[in-house]
């Protein structure tokens, strides 16, 4: 595929770096700063695919330019959700093509679906054991807590009724799930999952040795989303 990178950071760079093995090809960057180019700059005709990972603030408008243009965009951002159905009525009203996901490591949509399960099985035994979530990420990260973290805990509200809500803190009620967040040194990404009772620990951990495996993913779905109108995640790529 020909593809667009908007946002040149560090996942920018790790997948410009890996698209040629990926059978990709780079024919722009889009980037505040390091390029002079726009998405403005580019139509089907002379790129296949975008793919997104910038900052909160500004995720949603490069989507919306992208599915204006008639791009189909692989979307990485965290933090800008909140605008996730508009992006997601403007994509079916255009017909374009969406992918997004928290988080595109293999690996960590694993993590997903093994949370969900274990959430449903604890919930039988939701009067011994209380569950809190940790991410840990390096220091430049502005969002919190991560999107991954967000994803997980959608996973255990909706599997494990005795937490309707979730807190960035420590809780403050039995029904509260807390998704704590800590910032240390460049660690890649961390998550955890803990269920405690008085007796014992039961711990779902994933930790991401570098960016290469959100790279693939989201190198994947390029591969895949052309020629899906539509809005899709990893479920729809990986059959999860
Ligand atoms: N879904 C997933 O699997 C993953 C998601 N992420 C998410 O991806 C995003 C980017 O992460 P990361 O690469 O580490 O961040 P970086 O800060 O390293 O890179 C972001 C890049 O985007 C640029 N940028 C900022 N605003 C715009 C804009 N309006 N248009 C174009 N480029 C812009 C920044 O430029 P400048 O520095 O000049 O401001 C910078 O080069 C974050 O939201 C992060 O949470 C990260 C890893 C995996
Ligand atoms: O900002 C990051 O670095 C990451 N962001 C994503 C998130 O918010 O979950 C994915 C990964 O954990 C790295």
């Amino acid at each position: 595929m020909r593809i667009i990178l908007i946002g040149y950071g560090k996942m920018g760079h790790t997948l410009a770096a890996l698209a040629p093995a990926h059978g990709h090809e780079v024919v722009g960057i889009v980037d505040q700063h390091a390029s002079t180019q726009r998405i403005e700059d580019f139509t089907p005709a002379t790129a296949d695919v975008a793919i997104e990972f910038t900052h909160p603030e500004s995720a949603f408008e490069n989507v919306k330019a992208c599915l204006r243009q008639g791009l189909p965009v692989v979307c990485g951002s965290t933090g800008w959700l909140h605008h996730f159905e508009e992006a997601k009525a403007l994509c079916q009203e255009l017909g374009g093509s969406l992918f997004y996901a928290s988080n595109f490591s293999v690996g960590v949509n694993l993590f997903f679906h093994f949370n969900e399960y274990i959430a449903a099985k604890m919930n039988q035994f939701a009067a011994g054991y209380d569950v809190q979530m940790t991410e840990i990420h390096h220091i430049h990260k502005v969002d919190q807590p991560s999107g991954t973290a967000l994803t997980a805990a959608q996973g255990i509200l909706a599997n494990f009724p005795a937490k309707t809500t979730w807190r960035n803190a420590p809780a403050q009620a039995p029904e509260e799930l807390a998704v704590l967040s800590e910032r240390r040194g460049e660690v890649v990404g961390t998550h955890e999952v803990r269920y405690v009772s008085a007796a014992d620990t039961i711990e779902l951990r994933h930790e991401a040795h570098s960016r290469e495996g959100f790279a693939a993913g989201a190198l994947l779905a390029a591969g895949w989303l052309p020629g899906r109108p539509g809005v899709f995640g990893m479920n729809d790529l990986l059959g999860l």
